[in-house]
């Protein structure tokens, strides 16, 4: 992958770098952007396309509230477990609002079987509008059970229009597999909620039972340790047919540094003098090593997937604002590059020139330990950069959105030119005649 670099000097480059291309590929001819069509993207007031629109993004923001709610909820639930403070107090009243909900409904249900029963002496297994028996009878007890822990979806079910709830079914059904995998990997307790009511038949209403019973076949170690495939079954992410472990920091062994005890990406000595490396802190400006870290979560709310020209690949479960620092490339800091699909130099985070070239520091290599960030696609059109940024007590290296990120988008990166160049490899981003340059 590309060197990380100081990240003006970068868009600079890259900017040099395009405007060469255009001027090789098809000279006197400006490169061509597809055309957007205003009518599309801003359809008139109270038209069709208008509101279906809006309700398009209602709905989606009410499922990317569900996978929020669920990794809250389970955080919380770990905090309170380990009596952190206040934790408990809340993690308590979110269960009560679950558990609320699910009784609430079904009860509400009940009541209107019983009272047709009633009237006209027979059940009948249709109660007009109610959209917790369509919602049940479609995805089944467990996706309910999983989406009652989303305030978004709790109010929606009751208070969304007509259309934004056909979207958001539409949504949640096309997304089972991964809101169920989400729910798993983060240990949710869905069984628990429905438990008490799985002893007496609901009219009209599959058999919660068979649900209850069936465990998903996948173990849970870590959310990244899964990658979603292309016919929608899972399996590990594997390189040279070894599982990819996650890690949260990159590793630094002396033994692989011929015993020398430093890290090079540190900005401190063991005995707490400057090392010359880095700047000041990204964070709090400090010219010193100081106590900062990224306090990123946006690995939370991804999720490894398999695409069809690319491999495997990230899906993001939110949205992303331009400039928002999603998280840092680590691995294992090696001296030397080892193998050239995964691992990217590590420079000093010095201002960069030709004449004066960033001090390189160390290879980040992902290819065993590492987080999300290595599966990250090239694009010659990418989403995120990689920058290289002083943060804390070390020198690390970035993913940075580049312009806003949609829900559900694939996350890209450039691995610059020469990735393209060196390899036997065609660029299959869709953006560029293979050849890794737009
Ligand atoms: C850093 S890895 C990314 C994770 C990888 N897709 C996987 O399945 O483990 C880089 C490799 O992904 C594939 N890849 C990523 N972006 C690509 C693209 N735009 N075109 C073709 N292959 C791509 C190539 O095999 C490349 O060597």
């Amino acid at each position: 992958m590309a060197q990380t670099r100081n990240n003006t000097t970068k868009k600079a480059k890259a900017f040099k770098t395009n405007k060469q291309i255009a001027n090789r590929k098809a000279p006197g001819k400006a490169a061509s952007r597809p055309k957007v069509d205003m009518n599309k993207l801003f359809p008139p007031w109270g038209s069709e396309e208008a509101l279906n629109q809006t309700a398009n993004k209602l709905a989606t923001d009410i499922i990317l509230a569900v996978y929020h709610d669920i990794n809250t909820y389970c955080h919380i639930e770990r905090l309170a477990g380990e009596n952190f403070y206040n934790c408990q107090g809340m993690f308590v009243n979110m269960r009560t609002f679950t558990e609320g909900f699910i009784e609430r409904e079904i009860g509400n249900y009940m009541a209107c079987v019983e009272s047709f029963k009633a009237e006209h002496g027979e059940f009948q297994p249709v109660t007009p509008n109610s959209r917790f028996l369509e919602f049940v009878s479609a995805l089944g007890w467990k996706i309910f059970a999983i989406c009652a822990h989303a305030e978004a979806f709790r109010r929606g079910i009751k208070e969304a229009d007509d259309r934004t709830w056909r979207f958001l079914i539409h949504k949640i059904q096309e997304n089972t597999l991964s809101i169920e995998l989400y729910a798993h990997s983060r240990t949710l307790k869905w069984r628990n909620m429905i438990w008490i009511h799985q002893g007496y038949p609901i009219p009209g209403l599959p058999d919660m039972k068979p649900e209850i019973e069936t465990y998903m076949q996948w173990k849970v170690d870590h959310p990244h340790h899964t990658v979603i495939t292309l016919d929608g079954k899972l399996k590990e992410p594997t390189y040279q047919g070894k599982l990819q472990k996650h890690i949260g920091e990159s590793i630094y062994d002396p033994k692989k540094w011929g015993g020398l005890k430093q890290d090079p990406t540190l900005r401190h000595l063991a005995d707490g003098s400057s090392s010359n490396v880095g700047r000041i802190c990204h964070m709090c400006g400090n010219p010193a090593s100081c106590d900062c870290r990224l306090a990123s979560r946006a690995g939370e709310l991804v999720e490894l997937r398999e695409y069809p020209e690319t491999g495997t690949g990230i899906r993001v479960l939110t949205r992303f604002n331009r400039g928002d620092i999603l998280d840092l490339f680590v691995g294992e800091l090696l001296p030397d590059c080892v193998e050239d699909v995964y691992p990217l130099s590590q420079c000093d985070d010095e201002p960069y020139t030709k004449s004066n070239p960033a001090r390189p520091l160390a290879t980040i290599c992902p290819h065993e330990f590492g987080n999300w960030t290595r599966y990250i696609s090239h694009s010659c059109r990418p989403s995120t950069a990689f920058v290289t940024r002083t943060i804390g007590n070390r020198v690390v290296c970035t993913v940075e959105a580049i312009r806003d990120i949609m829900p559900f988008e694939e996350l890209t990166v450039s691995y610059g030119d020469k990735y393209w160049q060196r390899k036997d490899l065609k660029c299959r981003c869709g953006h560029c005649d293979g050849s890794g340059t737009e």
